[in-house]
C-alpha cells in the first residue's frame, strides 16, 4: 500500500464573513473572493474535495457550497418566518435574472452566474435547493419549528431538494449527467442527508427541528413529534437505526450506480461518498445513546481521504 503523508491544512487567516450581507460587500482584491471565504470558513467536511478539484471546477463547486449556506442560514439564523420566506423569494429572483441575462448583483451572484454558464447548470436544481430551506421555514408561523417528525416522503422530498440537488449540479461542475450518474447524485445526496440528520438531531432539536420521520418513529413505538421529547424516550435507537439502515441503502445505490464508472473529477464525489459513510459507521457504533457526543470526521482525515480519491485510490468506507 502506498504510504502518504497527510497534507498540510490551510492555515491563512480569513476574515469573518457576514452571511446576511453576502451580496453587499465591496470587492476587494487582496482578500479571497466571496465564494472562497465562505467555503474555507465553514469548515465543511467536504471542502478538501473541492479544495482539490481543477481551478475552474473548483470556484463553481465552491460558488455552489456559498449560495447553499447563505440560503441554508436565512432558514436557520434567529428571525420572522415571514422575513425569512421574503430573504428566500429575493434569491428566487436574483437566480431568475441571471438566467434572463440580468447582471450579478454581487460577488455571491457572479460566482454563480460563471457557474451555471460554464457548466450549463440547471435552473430547477438551484430553485430546488431554495425549495428545500422553505420547508424548514414553513410552518414557523403556528410556533413549530419546521420540519417535525415529517412523513417519510416529505423527508425523502426534502433531501431531494436540498442535497440531490447539490448532487446534480455537482455531477454536471464534474462533467457527467449521464443517467446512471444522475442516480449516483440522487443516492448519495439523499445518504449523505439522512447520516447529517442522524449527527445533528440535538442540534436541530434547539431549532425546534426533528427530521427523523413519522412511521420510522412509530414503528419504533414513538408517538409524538416534540424534538425534545422524542430525543429523550428510550426507544430513540431503534428509530436511529432505521434511518441509518436507509441511509446505507442509498450509499450502496449510490456505489452500484457508479461501479467501475467513477472516472474525471468524480473522485471528489466519491471522498465525499467515504467521508459521510465513514461518519454514518462512527454514529452506529457510538449507538445513538449520548446525541451530544461529537462523532465526526477530522479536516485532516478528509484531506486524506480527498487525496487519496484524487490518486484513484480511494481509502475504505
Ligand atoms: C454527486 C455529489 C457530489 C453528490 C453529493 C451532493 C452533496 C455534497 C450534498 C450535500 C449534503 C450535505 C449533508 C451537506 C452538508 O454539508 P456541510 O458542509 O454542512 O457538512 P458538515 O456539517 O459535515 O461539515
Amino acid at each position: 500500500m502506498l504510504q502518504m503523508t497527510p497534507p498540510p491544512l490551510e492555515t491563512a487567516p480569513l476574515e469573518p464573513v457576514s452571511m446576511t450581507s453576502l451580496d453587499k460587500q465591496a470587492p476587494d482584491k487582496k482578500a479571497p473572493d466571496t465564494a472562497t471565504a465562505v467555503t474555507a470558513k465553514s469548515g465543511s467536511t467536504f471542502y478538501w474535495p473541492m479544495r482539490l478539484l481543477p481551478a475552474s471546477k473548483r470556484a463553481a463547486m465552491f460558488a455552489i457550497y456559498a449560495f447553499c449556506r447563505c440560503i441554508d442560514d436565512i432558514a436557520d439564523e434567529p428571525g420572522e418566518p415571514a422575513a425569512k420566506r421574503a430573504a428566500l423569494d429575493a434569491w428566487r429572483r436574483d437566480i431568475r435574472d441571471l438566467y434572463i441575462g440580468g447582471a450579478p448583483n454581487g460577488p455571491l451572484t457572479a460566482a454563480l452566474k460563471g457557474a451555471i454558464e460554464r457548466y450549463s447548470l440547471p435552473r430547477a436544481e438551484l430553485e430546488a435547493l431554495i425549495d428545500g430551506m422553505a420547508m424548514d421555514v414553513a410552518g414557523e408561523e403556528s410556533g413549530s419549528g419546521g420540519m417535525q417528525a415529517p412523513d417519510l416522503d416529505t423527508l425523502r422530498l426534502y433531501c431531494r431538494r436540498v442535497a440531490g440537488a447539490v448532487g446534480m449540479l455537482a455531477i454536471r461542475v464534474f462533467d457527467r449527467a449521464d443517467p446512471a450518474t444522475e442516480r449516483f447524485a440522487l443516492a448519495l445526496g439523499e445518504a449523505l442527508q439522512l447520516t447529517n440528520i442522524l449527527r445533528d438531531l440535538a442540534e436541530d432539536a434547539e431549532l425546534g427541528r426533528l427530521y427523523l420521520p413519522r412511521e420510522l418513529l412509530l414503528a419504533a413505538g414513538i408517538d409524538g413529534n416534540d424534538p425534545d421529547a422524542v430525543l429523550a424516550h428510550p426507544a430513540l435507537p431503534r428509530a436511529c437505526e432505521a434511518l441509518a439502515a436507509l441511509a446505507e441503502t442509498r450509499f450502496a445505490e449510490a456505489r452500484s450506480a457508479i461501479a467501475g464508472q467513477a472516472r474525471g473529477s468524480l473522485w471528489a464525489a466519491t471522498a465525499m461518498m467515504v467521508l459521510y459513510h465513514r461518519l454514518l459507521k462512527r454514529l452506529r457504533a457510538a449507538g445513538w445513546r449520548d446525541l451530544t457526543a461529537r462523532v465526526r470526521v477530522g479536516r485532516r482525515e478528509s484531506a486524506w481521504v480527498a487525496v487519496r480519491c484524487m490518486l484513484g485510490i480511494p481509502p475504505a468506507a
